[in-house]
């Protein structure tokens, strides 16, 4: 929709419409610091809309069958993969030049945002219940499921499309009808979404999206009582708001919040493999994947030869503008955050750590008018202890530690002396020791011999401050699904 000024102008969809808002928020190109597009300033008005909208839609698209429901999915996927190359180049260039690779927007987020709507078009066909027996009480006990109601998705900016729809697939597939909000930052697919909606045969009110602020329109709608589940993706800090507002109504949370995951790499990895792949896991979308590996413990045997071709390998990982399809990243989010990943740097350097390559050590290279983005090189420091705030704090961004380490149970306790437990990677040729290990982390996902190979079907998520509950098939099936055991005496 265009605005003012033929800018873009984003407009809230609620009950199948796009509707103007009162009040809009300026969304700037960095790199020319002109204005790129009008996001809705959205508040509780339009989140009260939302809400009668989806508490009308939601008798209709629950009393529906999973087959029918499954049907809907596969055709919006369908519609969603067609529009692959305009929500990928979207995707890259939201925010201007500082967003992320068209080759990763075209081979990561919108790929798995359209498997995302077929697989759970799939996976709500075969969830199956429980039942039992109680013969010498002819009793019979089983359970059914049940759909929530109206179910707040918020997600945040780094991995749009691929996690607003991670969310969204599953809540409906269910028979929920949704509000989601995604980030500010990064509004424009989630924009793009609602225009196939209505052609793949979505009801009027089943996915409403109001775009704004997390503290003005998230905070609304996370504290209506009328939306019983929430399911967040974004920071700790916001999850602990979003759980103090939520408190009072007793709401079901799902949070997948942060991370500090390491890669532990024993003599006999395989070295070929394990720096290339450490490498991708450090600094694949700018650093800004939860996923990301922000500590390297490294066997000492091995620690001299590992950390010379890790610093090869970082310092052919090309910077390049988003839409240059040879670049392996592109620029961090906003001037804030590259200034805050930036801080960092600085203080490993004042606690005496060495920066082996990246920030303030090798030269960045850009196009005249790409030079005001926000862009930073992979960056590696050495000599930085346990305590160090770049090893106890996530960073997001492209920067990662490497240290030595001599026994298995030295790098476990090390790898765990976190507040974080999302994700990690161990690299040995030793099956049990893999096994063992992969065990004793203190992480939701741990990854052997590999990274990022996502299994849907399984649970998906983090502990310790890393987050509450799981997504995935049959938690994310769970999650948006009430249960009730039903006994029947014969
Ligand atoms: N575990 C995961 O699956 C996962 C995935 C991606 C990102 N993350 C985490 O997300 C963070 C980066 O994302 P971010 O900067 O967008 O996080 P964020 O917490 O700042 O924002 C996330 C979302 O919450 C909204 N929000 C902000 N304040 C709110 C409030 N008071 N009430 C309601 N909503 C509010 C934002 O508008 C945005 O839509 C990192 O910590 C990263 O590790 C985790
Ligand atoms: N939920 C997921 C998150 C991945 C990366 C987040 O930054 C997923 O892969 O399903």
């Amino acid at each position: 929709m265009a605005g003012r000024g033929g800018l873009l102008m984003l407009e809230n969809f609620i009950g199948g419409k796009f509707l103007p808002c009162s009040s809009y928020l300026d969304s700037y190109d960095p790199s020319t610091g002109e204005v790129y597009c009008h996001v809705p300033n959205s508040g509780k008005e339009e989140v009260e809309a939302a809400v009668e909208a989806a508490r009308a839609a939601f008798p209709g698209w629950s009393s529906r069958s999973p087959q029918e429901r499954s049907q809907v999915l596969q055709r919006l996927a369908d519609l969603l993969e067609q529009s692959l190359e305009e929500l990928a180049q979207a995707e890259s260039k939201d925010q201007g030049e500082r967003g992320k690779t068209i080759t990763l927007a075209r081979t990561m987020d919108i790929p798995r945002a359209v498997h995302n709507f077929r697989f759970f078009a799939s996976s709500i066909l075969h969830h199956t219940s429980e039942c039992t027996q109680m013969d010498h009480l002819g009793c019979l006990h089983y359970t059914v499921r049940a759909p929530v109601g109206i179910a707040a998705l918020i997600s945040p900016w780094n991995l749009p499309l691929y996690l607003l729809t991670w969310k969204i697939a599953p809540a409906i597939a269910a028979g929920n009808t949704v509000i989601a909000k995604p980030s500010e930052l990064t509004s424009v697919t989630a924009w793009m979404m609602c225009r196939l909606l209505e052609k793949a045969g979505v009801p009027p009110g089943v996915v409403n999206i109001v775009f704004g602020t997390g503290p003005r329109v998230g905070e609304a709608l996370v504290s209506h009582p009328e939306v019983p589940l929430i399911s967040f993706t974004g920071s700790q800090p916001t999850a602990e708001r979003i759980m103090q507002l939520s408190a009072p109504h007793c709401k079901k949370l799902s949070l997948e919040l942060g991370g500090k995951n390491p890669a532990v790499i024993f003599e006999d990895a395989n070295l070929a493999e394990c720096i290339p792949t450490t490498v991708r896991s450090s600094f694949a979308n700018q650093g800004e994947i939860c996923l990301c590996t922000s500590r390297i413990f490294v066997q000492r045997s091995i620690y001299s030869e590992f950390l010379k071709r890790f610093v090869e390998a970082a310092r052919m990982w090309k910077v390049g503008i988003p839409s240059d399809p040879s670049a392996d990243m592109g620029a961090l989010i906003s001037k804030a955050h590259l200034e805050k990943v930036r801080s960092y740097i600085k203080k490993a350097r004042m606690e005496g750590a060495q920066i082996l390559c990246g920030e303030g050590v090798d030269k960045l290279n850009l196009p005249p008018r790409n030079q005001a983005g926000y862009f930073m090189l992979p960056t590696v420091i050495t000599d930085v202890k346990d305590e160090s705030c770049c090893m106890k704090e996530e960073i997001f961004g492209p920067v990662t530690c490497v240290v030595p380490f001599d026994s298995e149970e030295e790098v476990i306790q090390r790898a765990n002396n976190v507040k974080y437990g999302l994700a990690a990677t161990v690299w040995s040729g030793n099956v049990g020791r893999v096994h063992r290990v992969a065990k004793k982390l203190q992480s939701g996902l741990v990854w052997t011999n590999c990274w990022l190979i996502r299994e849907l079907n399984l649970p998906f998520g983090g502990m310790k401050s890393s987050g509450v509950g799981r997504e995935g098939a049959k938690d994310s099936y769970e999650f948006f699904t009430e249960v009730k055991t039903i006994t029947v005496k014969h």
